[in-house]
């Protein structure tokens, strides 16, 4: 059945509104992890709820782990967390979460009963060669070199070398469940640079912030001691990556949106908004009421390196379609295995509306156009689903295709949306 068309709201004037986010994606997923790990109970305030957490959730039980939550509505909990003996024997569904399918199955091998994991079909063609070699390699048995695959343990950790060029996630999954392998791990990364660094400091920082010792000083290494992952209680910083389609909005419509609780420092990739909404022509100031965003000189193309950043693409995408001057997105072709090949389905959607844009090696060159109304296709990628929206905003017809597929990450995205074009205040 064909997934059910969703008219993007076109904006009715500039958008001026204060939008509140839910919790960070990655930082719930890695928090809950190492709650599960840690060597009493913990407290994951602020978590998000959504697919993806709620897939890690379902992980992080099936291992063993009791997780209880208070709802603080329908995208966010406060998460208690007891940690118990990692037991296999489990059946994991990945779904298309890169968080569960890179992280979850170190754990597993801390088992030594088997541990079956599929997901998506999707999720079978992203990459998980690396991580898998590299588990086998420090002593889990595997069977499978993508999903679906089985792996059992225990392993007992030491030194690995594997390509993370693919995806950060590689290493970012090695690392997390380290100190819980009887050797740690020293984890050496040989290949082209890997992408979304900001993403492996995010796990460094929780790591450290659990009393691990992790050292990082040469590049393209990470040492992680054995060692106790300290209970702790966490909470977590709104997702900067979500709040691109809303801080977007204030720069396409010439508006002003605010996102309350913007961090000073943060790990998350998505703080790099700032200076790319500058970039294209946006006012971005920070207050005690939080990030604001505003827009009305236009917006204009950028040349930018996304390497570090790369989920913020799509809505950069949808941000240079719009823009009065060509830009040229870098440094990205990791994106083609990611939930789609994003730099195919941006460039065949935008295209679709009348676009003008070309997939480069590594990135996407974006020549704005007149855009006309069409169906915008998601391909189940809750950032293509949001981009469609951000168009939308200019271009009336827009028709998004499975918006609800923005569960993965944000599953009031429709709701927040359309409180954001009323009076949003
Ligand atoms: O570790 C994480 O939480 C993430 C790492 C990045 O993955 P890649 O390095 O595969 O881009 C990012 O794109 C993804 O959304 C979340
Ligand atoms: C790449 C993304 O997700 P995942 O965690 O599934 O890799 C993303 O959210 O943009």
């Amino acid at each position: 059945m064909p997934a059910p068309l969703w008219p993007a709201p076109v904006a009715p004037g500039p958008v001026v509104a204060t939008v509140p986010l839910p919790g960070s994606k990655s930082m719930t997923n890695r928090a809950l992890l190492l709650a599960a790990l840690a060597d009493g109970p913990s407290t994951v305030h602020g978590a998000l709820r959504s697919r993806d957490a709620d897939l890690m959730v379902a992980a992080l039980r099936a291992l063993g782990a009791e997780l209880t939550s208070t709802g603080r509505g329908a995208s966010a909990a406060d998460w208690h967390v007891v940690p118990h003996a990692i037991r296999g024997g489990a059946s994991i569904d990945v779904g298309l979460a890169g968080t569960v399918m890179r992280f979850v199955p170190p754990v597993a091998a801390l088992a030594a009963e088997p541990v079956a994991f599929d997901g998506d079909p999707q999720a079978r063609v992203r990459p998980m060669g690396p991580i898998l070699s590299a588990l086998r390699s420090l002593g889990a048995d595997v069977h499978g070199d993508a999903l679906p695959f089985t792996i059992s343990g225990p392993l007992t950790g030491g030194e690995v070398t594997l390509d993370a060029s693919a995806s950060s996630q590689l290493v970012s999954g090695l690392l997390l469940a380290a100190p819980r392998f009887a050797k740690g791990v020293i984890v050496r990364h040989d290949g082209p640079p890997v992408p979304s660094m900001p993403h492996i400091e995010m796990t460094t920082a929780m790591l450290r912030a659990a009393g691990v010792s992790v050292d990082d000083t040469e590049p393209d290494i990470w040492r992680v001691e054995p060692g106790p992952i300290a209970a702790h209680d966490v909470t977590v910083e709104p997702d900067l990556s979500n709040a691109a389609p809303f801080l977007g909005a204030a720069a396409i419509t010439g508006g002003g949106v605010t996102v309350p609780g913007w961090p000073e420092h943060t790990t998350q990739p998505g703080d790099a908004l700032r200076g790319l909404l500058a970039d294209m022509g946006a006012t971005v100031t920070r207050g005690p009421e939080g990030l604001t965003v505003s827009g009305g000189g236009g917006l204009t193309g950028i040349d930018a390196d996304l390497h570090d950043v790369g989920e913020l693409t799509p809505s950069v995408a949808a941000l240079a379609a719009l823009a009065d001057s060509p830009s040229t997105l870098r440094g990205v072709a990791h994106l083609r295995g990611h939930e789609t090949d994003r730099l195919a389905a941006l460039a065949t959607e935008i295209n679709g509306l009348g676009g003008d844009v070309t997939e480069t090696e590594d990135g996407l060159v974006i020549r704005p156009r007149p855009l006309r109304a069409g169906v915008f296709r998601s391909y189940a990628d809750h950032r293509m689903a949001t981009a469609g929206a951000m168009i939308g905003l200019a271009v009336p017809g827009v028709q998004v295709e499975d918006i609800a597929t923005t569960a993965k990450t944000l599953p009031e995205f429709a709701r927040m949306w359309a409180l954001m074009l009323g009076d949003g205040r």
